[in-house]
């Protein structure tokens, strides 16, 4: 039913990528505050100036990950290392936080314009699972998920949400570590062979393979099929409404 094999019956959903249109504003959001930042950089370091890459430098190093795991591991790519600062470390400070800082302000921005967008077919699948008595939870790399999740109209689908917020309470590591989904299963009290993980990050694929989940359904919005498999994905489709023919 619904894709999954007959022992599954909790589903563990990425947000940014997956339910909502959302991954292309941490993108954009992305692409604007490290261009600036290697910009200055390289005008006060003496090297050349390579702007951040919205589809390899994304996918690679940044998608699916915790934002300051996502500073960190593009500017490591770089070579650059930043001192790790304080959360609540200004956008002008070169630090890993302010940096992230910089960054989410102008997420938070986008999401206060309107810039959030559902995908329809995943609005049909969570209703589809609601009905046939499937668990449903949200597992995100981001502390704006509910912001997010209620702006889209679909916070009420789910029943547990793990964000970037729990997994800070918790001290939980981001994706690609499992931890996070592992925690959601463990609200929902089900060992992870019973759920279904979908995902589009790469790192998020194989946070669901590194937790022995039941299946990792990765979802291929941008073309990187082939790179989901290799990561963890059991299955990959473009679109959730491809599984809802599967009665
Ligand atoms: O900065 P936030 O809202 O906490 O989000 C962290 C990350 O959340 C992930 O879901 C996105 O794929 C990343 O692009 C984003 O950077």
């Amino acid at each position: 039913m619904l894709g999954l094999p007959s022992q599954v019956n909790v589903c563990l959903f990425d947000l940014d990528g997956v339910l909502t249109q959302t991954a292309l504003v941490h993108n954009a959001a992305w692409k604007q505050t490290f261009d600036s930042f290697l910009e200055s950089w390289s005008a006060r370091h003496g090297v050349p100036f390579v702007p951040f890459d919205s589809g390899a430098d994304y996918h690679q190093y940044v998608d699916g990950r915790q934002r300051a795991d996502g500073v960190r591991t593009f500017l490591a790519s770089r070579g650059i290392t930043l001192p790790e600062g304080t959360p609540d470390d200004t956008g002008d400070q070169e630090t890993v936080n302010g940096v992230g800082n910089r960054k989410n302000v102008l997420v938070l921005q986008k999401i206060k314009e309107g810039a959030v967008q559902v995908y329809p077919g995943s609005v049909e699948y969570l209703k589809a699972a609601k009905a046939a008595g499937l668990r449903r939870a949200v597992v995100s790399a981001s502390a704006n998920c509910k912001d997010v999740l209620e702006a889209a109209g679909i916070a009420d689908l789910l029943e547990v949400r793990v964000d970037g917020l729990v997994a800070r309470e918790q001290g939980l590591p981001g994706k690609p570590a499992p931890d996070t989904f592992l925690y959601a299963a463990k609200l929902l009290g089900v060992e992870p062979e019973h759920c279904a993980v979908y995902e589009d990050a790469l790192a998020g694929v194989a946070a669901g393979r590194a937790g022995g989940f039941g299946i990792v359904i990765g979802v291929d919005r941008v073309g990187q099929a082939e790179a989901l498999r290799t990561n963890g994905a059991d299955v990959v489709v473009t679109d959730l409404a491809e599984l809802l023919t599967d009665n």
